[in-house]
């Protein structure tokens, strides 16, 4: 039911049809007069829009790469904020080529730039200002019923850091896939914004930019402001659920910890990205001709003990426990690394989330390893099957560490490239084949081309970013009518994405 009329209904991108409306809705509606006499229909409409997207592919090219992807978000920007009907339809029947644009990399660029490129705002956002009236402020939201919520506060935007308000683009980023690849009903979603304040220096001196100009909110005060969000959201719609977002370290655990046996929520960036590394991960093996159970044989090297590295720990020994029938053992083929190296028992005020990790010094110094070894040291002595990086650092698997991978104890390595956007992945598909050889089995978190290996070969470039899991496991919790949202659930997911062949090429294809 629609009870806007007129000029309001042109300009309510949720109803407007533009030139499609017929005669007779334009009269019910009060739109005659309002629109150039012709009615366009949807499918003319549709071959428009992506004419003037294939002429803008064609006037942009030569161009520098991040201008183009800027040209195509803007073009299909301004049609998200005019029809969405229209909108959605052109995402979900071009997702392959869509999908990098409204979502990783583009959007990290989309972030960065945000002031220049604002126009018009999209979801909620809440802060440190209005601490005692989210439970108001939620009803200023439109719609009835909101079902999936994507909320971020900027603190860590893909490896990008701290953007501050500037992350919104994250969240709608993020809900665009649920529409697209969940069906979820893009008049239910609602990308937040929890702002309270930024370290980035650079965003607090800039003029234009558009959030709280003051350093972030810590301890007891965040924690009230997020509090008071999660209350006010869930007094008003009981049934949501919330995804949490690219929310520093720290937060996103304390967070995790704190609502999730209270609240319909999960982070994304901790259960999402575990799910899919651990598909990826059991993949693999089977992809190196092996039984899925010989999982628990394999060296995992993590490069990265961030909140996704250790959502990647957390679960695939979980996975491991359960194969092996015991979880006394079930670390002893992981490694993992931050920015001072190997993390060993020895380290000095090691993070407690880290702390299951780190290696006791007895079952290293046989290799020849010692605390905060480096990773081509790593990687030299321990010959891992899989080599994962979640560590935000562009090109950290350079030629000599891609090259050792060659010694691998595998005759097909795993080198999984999982940090996002683009400048950040730890390798490029191009270079990982060309130093670690042809038989890699190579995933990245952003989209990157397969190579061309010559004699008509072709190394394949899967994707292991966890927008393939988070829509299924909104949905399904949704249709499920579940109360909160399990590490089983994440589990399953995952189980089920390795017997539906991960590395299958057209994998993506087949998931959209
Ligand atoms: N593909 C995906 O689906 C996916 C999902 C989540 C996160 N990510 C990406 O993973 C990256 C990390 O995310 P996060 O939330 O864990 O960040 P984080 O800031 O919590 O953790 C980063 C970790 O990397 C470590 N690190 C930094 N420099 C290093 C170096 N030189 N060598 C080894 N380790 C180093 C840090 O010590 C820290 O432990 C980001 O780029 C993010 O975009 C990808
Ligand atoms: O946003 C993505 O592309 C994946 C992931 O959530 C990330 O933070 O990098
Ligand atoms: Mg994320």
């Amino acid at each position: 039911m629609v009870h806007k009329r007129g000029a309001d209904i042109l300009h309510d991108p949720w109803f407007n049809k533009d030139t499609g409306f017929p005669l007779t809705e334009r009269d019910r509606l009060g739109l005659r007069g309002l629109l150039p006499p012709r009615v366009i229909s949807f499918e003319q409409q549709y071959t428009r829009f992506m004419e003037s997207y294939q002429s803008l592919e064609k006037n942009t090219k030569g161009q520098p790469e991040g201008v183009v992807s800027l040209a195509k978000w803007r073009i299909l920007n301004r049609l998200h904020d005019r029809n969405e009907t229209l909108y959605y339809r052109v995402l979900i029947d071009n997702i392959k080529d869509f999908a990098p644009i409204i979502y990783t990399p583009t959007v990290g660029l989309v972030c960065q730039n945000y002031s220049g490129l604002f126009r018009r705002p999209r979801g909620m956002y809440f802060s440190a200002k209005d601490k005692g009236e989210m439970m108001s402020m939620i009803y200023n939201w439109p719609a009835q019923q909101v079902d999936m919520i994507v909320l971020t506060d900027g603190s860590r935007i893909l490896g990008l850091g701290d953007l501050g308000v500037q992350g919104i683009g994250i969240p709608i980023g993020k809900l665009d896939m649920y529409v697209a690849a969940a069906g979820i009903n893009p008049q239910r979603i609602l990308p937040v914004m929890l702002d309270v304040g930024t370290n980035n220096q650079k965003l607090l001196e800039d003029q234009l930019y558009l959030g709280v100009r003051q350093p972030r909110l810590e301890g007891e005060e965040y924690l009230s402001i997020v509090d008071e969000f999660m209350e006010a959201v869930f007094t008003r719609w009981p049934k949501a659920i919330v995804q949490f977002e690219d929310f520093q370290m720290k937060w996103a655990f304390e967070t995790l910890q704190r609502y999730r046996k209270r609240f319909c929520m999960f982070n994304d960036d901790v259960q999402g990205t575990a799910g899919v590394a651990l598909a990826g991960l059991l993949g693999a093996v089977r992809a190196q001709g092996w039984q899925l159970a010989d999982f628990v044989k394999q060296k995992i090297v993590v490069v990265g003990a961030g909140s996704a590295g250790l959502g990647v720990l957390n679960m695939s020994v979980q996975a491991a426990a359960r194969m092996s029938g015991n979880s006394e053992t079930a670390t002893k083929p992981f490694f993992l690394l931050d920015k001072d190296g190997l993390v060993t028992k020895e380290r000095k005020h090691i993070d407690p989330a880290a702390a299951p990790f780190a290696k006791n010094l007895s079952d290293i110094e046989g290799l020849g390893l010692r605390e905060g070894a480096s990773l081509i040291e790593v990687v030299k002595k321990v010959k891992p099957h899989v080599l994962l990086g979640l560590s935000g650092v562009g090109g950290i698997f350079h030629e000599e560490v891609l090259k050792a991978m060659r010694e691998s104890d595998s005759p097909k390595p795993a080198i999984f490239a999982m940090s996002n956007p683009t400048m950040n992945a730890e390798c490029t598909a191009t270079d990982a084949f060309k130093h670690a050889g042809e038989n890699i089995v190579f995933a990245s978190g952003s989209p990157f081309e397969n190579v061309d290996l010559g004699n008509g070969k072709v190394g394949h470039v899967n994707q292991a970013n966890n927008m393939y899991l988070f829509p299924g496991i909104g949905l399904g919790t949704l249709l499920s009518g579940a109360r909160i949202i399990t590490d089983g659930m994440l589990q399953a997911a995952s189980e089920w994405y390795n017997t539906h062949n991960v590395f299958d090429p057209c994998f993506s294809v087949l998931f959209m």
